[in-house]
């Protein structure tokens, strides 16, 4: 008998982005199933963060195919089940950490069991959950935005440089939220020039270039 693999959440075949009608990226080639963190490597410009915004929807596919659970990616389709978190965190400065996870919530829901004050105290914010975020260290700042993972139920993660500005403690907790993801049958795209260590299984890798 021959099991039935799942389809792949993401798939990308000869996927790239143009500027310019150059090519930024690509071509490229990867599957990313539920339960899998890849982490996208390569050299400064070679078009990492860009990717990822490319699959946050915020920059169009300039050639190739991308899939999400084996139909045509489109971004509205998908948009509460991919969560992006990049070097601008999409915080709020004005508003409080709390404020800005009932936004997100509002948009597009809580798992089951968390709330703002708990994801809040998970990342270390307990006692900052109603300061402005502007008045947070870059770290707290990092961190709060790290408590949208906890809260909102996104299956896939784009995480860029998600250890930047955190201490020994902070990264760990990075850490422990892709382990959690990967045990909750999600996934993670994550860049980072530093080493990634997580105990969730050796993670994928996807070449920009080279
Ligand atoms: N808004 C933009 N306008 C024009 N070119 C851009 C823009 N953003 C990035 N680029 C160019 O696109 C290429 C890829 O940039 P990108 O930020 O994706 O690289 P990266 O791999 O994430 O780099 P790093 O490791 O330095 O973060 C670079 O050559 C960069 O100069």
């Amino acid at each position: 008998m021959t099991s039935v693999q799942p389809n792949p959440l993401l798939q990308a075949r000869g996927l790239s982005f143009l500027r310019a009608d150059e090519p930024v990226f690509g071509p490229l080639d990867f599957d990313l199933h539920a339960g899998e963190v890849a982490l996208v490597e390569g050299d400064n410009g070679s078009g990492k963060t860009t990717l990822l915004r490319l699959l946050a929807g915020l920059l169009h596919v300039g050639e190739g195919e991308l899939r999400w659970r084996g139909a045509p990616w489109q971004r509205d389709a998908c948009a509460s089940e991919v969560l992006f978190l990049g070097h601008q965190l999409g915080l709020k400065t004005d508003m409080s950490p709390r404020e800005n996870l009932r936004v997100a919530a509002g948009l597009h829901g809580t798992r089951e069991g968390r709330t703002p004050a708990s994801v809040l105290a998970e990342v270390g914010l307990a006692g900052y959950e109603d300061e402005p975020v502007r008045r947070l260290s870059a770290g707290q700042k990092k961190r709060a935005a790290l408590a949208r993972l906890l809260l909102l139920p996104a299956v896939l993660w784009l995480l860029d440089e998600p250890y930047a500005n955190l201490d020994r403690a902070g990264i760990a907790l990075v850490n422990r939220l892709l382990e959690g993801q990967v045990a909750a049958g999600g996934a993670a795209l994550v860049t980072s020039h530093g080493a990634v260590s997580f105990h969730g299984g050796e993670p994928k890798r996807i070449r920009m270039h080279g």
